[in-house]
């Protein structure tokens, strides 16, 4: 696109930003909660709801407190929530059983809010490191992490949850091929109507830092991610793994992590057009809030540009920590 315009002063832009009446009718771009989904932690017990250290305003919560949060969620007008388990080190195993276990808590989570909420979209975590002994998100074998049977194992996973009532499969694993075998088993399990949100241009990132305390995987994962998330000085091999990923039947594409990323997710949504997702990840969240409790900066209006800012990149939406803390501000 090529403004056309006259030179000053028949061309002076500050006019169209003298009051807010203009700057609203000129405005490009609008955040609206039907753009964000909110990441939760769930976690085994009753009645409790025990906060995250690291990301302030962010709890575990046993399945019935989720229930009553997913309620609140609703009355604000949130419309989808992402579900992850928290599982400490003594329900970790090698095998990782848990992950497609029908009686696992984001399963039983599922279920719960499917009953209640019947109108939430549900989404669901589909990798192996919140039941992994060592963390990582397939199966370590010889210090190798193995793609073609963690992908065998991401299917039941995915089945699991999709026969629990999930409507997005979002599969954050890295592994190759596993938007393809898990379409093909939803599509076998008459599962035709359930979504997948590709986590597809995933980074190995140190902004995940307090997301792995929230799911217990911190002091458990050993090494680092990088033989499976994607180097973050890369940007043709995200495009290569979107259109991937899109071949393969994902029927929207996620760019994570978010803020350091809106180059990315520029590029995907002008070259795609498809839905196009950013996740504002919990290390972004968290300095955010660590700011804003410092007084250095303002946490309202910081959050509310930072989410902007995926909108002006071409995203959809956006996965973030913030939802219910930007409805109660639309709200009033
Ligand atoms: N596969 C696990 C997963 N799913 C979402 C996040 C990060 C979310 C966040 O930081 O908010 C991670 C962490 C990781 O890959 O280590």
């Amino acid at each position: 696109m090529r403004p056309q315009q006259a030179p000053f002063p028949a061309t002076r832009l500050r006019r169209t930003r003298q009051s807010e009446g203009v700057r609203a009718l000129v405005r490009e771009n609008a955040l609206s909660l039907g753009d964000l989904i909110w990441p939760v932690f769930v976690r085994s017990g009753e009645g409790v709801e025990e906060p995250v250290p690291s990301m302030p305003g962010v709890y575990r919560r046993s399945v019935d407190k989720l229930v009553d949060a997913a309620r609140e969620a609703s009355d604000l007008g949130i419309g989808a929530m992402c579900i992850f388990p928290y599982t400490g080190i003594e329900d970790r195993t090698e095998d990782c059983a848990g992950a497609w276990d029908p009686e696992n808590n984001a399963n039983r989570a599922l279920r719960a809010i499917r009953e209640a909420v019947p109108d939430m979209v549900l989404m669901t975590d589909v990798a192996l490191d919140t039941y992994n002994i060592n963390g990582h998100d397939g199966f370590v074998e010889d210090g190798i992490i193995v793609n073609d049977r963690t992908v065998e194992a991401l299917v039941k996973m995915a089945l699991a949850q999709a026969d629990a009532g999930a409507d997005i499969i979002g599969p954050s694993d890295m592994m190759d091929g596993r938007i393809a075998a898990i379409r093909a088993g939803l599509e076998g399990a008459r599962h035709s109507d359930v979504m997948i949100m590709s986590y597809a241009a995933k980074y190995a990132s140190a902004f995940y830092g307090p997301f792995r305390d929230a799911v217990g995987a911190s002091g458990a994962l050993t090494g680092d991610k990088k033989t499976y998330q994607m180097d973050y000085a890369n940007s043709n091999e995200a495009i290569r793994l979107i259109e991937r990923d899109l071949r393969e039947g994902a029927d929207m594409v996620m760019v994570k992590p978010g803020m350091p990323y809106l180059d990315i997710c520029h590029r995907v949504k002008s070259s795609f057009g498809a839905p196009t997702f950013a996740y504002q990840v919990s290390g972004e969240y968290s300095m955010v809030k660590a700011a804003a409790q410092n007084g250095w900066i303002d946490e309202d209006r910081v959050m509310m540009e930072s989410l902007m800012g995926f909108k002006r990149a071409g995203c959809d939406g956006v996965l973030t920590y913030f939802a219910p803390a930007v409805a109660r501000l639309m709200n009033g």
